[in-house]
């Protein structure tokens, strides 16, 4: 149990990790932190709600007695984030975030403090939505889902402990993996993804007869297109804080359309039969192994 959490960011994922943890009963009190002028109607929901108890917009006040801080801003903010939490650091209280990226976070702490302090353990939740803001946030997004830990070689391992069981208890299954593989992995499976659904309905809805398309979108589309209705400030961070990862995928991906571009050319219907046969044959296999 801990005393104060105090979350850096009350949106959808900060919002949620506050209420799950009120719902376990995980904590005494709720605190949050509130920098910007234009932050203050979300922290002002936020406590109506009760998904905190009360908001500061000064660091040291939000920190005061905090023994579990999670930052969940955008990915982007998190070096100013961390240079304001510095002067306030306390080495018994645990430190995480629930940033989309991991290098970049891990980055961002150490340009703050030098080093990255051992009670800092970086973490990320993979559960979320399109949506944005504390009005999203639920106390059940995190149940059934995968939260990756990414522990540094100094990152003290009780810290670590204590901040998986955290998880567990609203729910989550707890992974650990470095910091390189875990955004080599999140490149692939979310923001390529994320990016390729950005590009296609941009190019649908230049398109003249984009209320046609809309209109007779089938259910497939629809599916894929949920996720570029995502916040498009918390993507440009993401993309730009992974992109050495991300690149060389786009490349991959622009090489496997103009094959298939190339199929089509030439009717070659065998071979795009092939091509689909593998591409659903692999996604059999993904579910037979890992749909829990
Ligand atoms: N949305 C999703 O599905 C997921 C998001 N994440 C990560 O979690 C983090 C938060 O994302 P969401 O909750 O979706 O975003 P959100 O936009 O719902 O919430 C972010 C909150 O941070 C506040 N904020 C932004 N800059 C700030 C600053 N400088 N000082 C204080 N508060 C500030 C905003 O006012 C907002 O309330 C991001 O790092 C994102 O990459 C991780 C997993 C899933
Ligand atoms: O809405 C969806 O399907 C998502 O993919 C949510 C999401 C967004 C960012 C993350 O880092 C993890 C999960």
């Amino acid at each position: 149990m801990f005393k104060r959490l105090c979350v850096i960011g009350t949106g959808l994922i900060g919002g949620s990790i506050a209420r799950a943890a009120r719902a376990q009963g995980l904590c005494e009190e709720i605190v949050a932190f509130g920098g910007r002028e234009k932050n203050l109607p979300n922290l002002q929901l936020a406590q109506q709600l009760g998904v905190i108890d009360r908001f500061y917009t000064d660091m040291g006040q939000a920190l005061a007695e905090a023994d579990l801080v999670i930052v969940a801003t955008p990915v982007g903010s998190m070096r100013n984030i961390f240079e304001l939490i510095k002067p306030h650091w306390h080495p018994q209280a645990l430190y995480s975030d629930a940033g989309s990226t991991k290098g970049s976070v891990v980055a961002a702490v150490e340009a703050a403090f030098g080093h990255v302090p051992n009670n800092f353990v970086p973490a990320h939740p993979i559960a979320g939505a399109e949506r944005s803001g504390v009005d999203a946030s639920q106390a059940d997004l995190f149940k059934n889902r995968r939260l990756i830990i990414t522990p540094l070689e100094n990152t003290d391992r009780q810290f670590v402990e204590k901040l998986s069981n955290f998880w567990r208890q609203i729910g989550s299954s707890v992974s650990l993996m470095s910091v390189e593989h875990h955004d080599t992995v999140l490149a692939a499976t979310s923001h390529l993804p994320h990016i390729l659904a950005f590009t296609l309905v941009g190019l649908l809805g230049r398109k003249d007869e984009q209320r046609e398309i809309f209109k007779y979108a089938a259910g497939g589309f629809k599916d894929f297109s949920r996720i570029a209705s995502s916040d498009p400030t918390m993507w440009q961070d993401i993309c730009l804080a992974n992109k050495r990862e991300i690149i060389p995928l786009i490349q991959q991906f622009k090489a496997e359309l103009s094959h298939i571009e190339q199929l089509l050319t030439n009717d070659q219907a065998e071979q795009l039969f092939d091509t689909f046969t593998y591409a659903r044959d692999a996604r059999q296999r993904f579910l037979d192994t890992f749909d829990d």
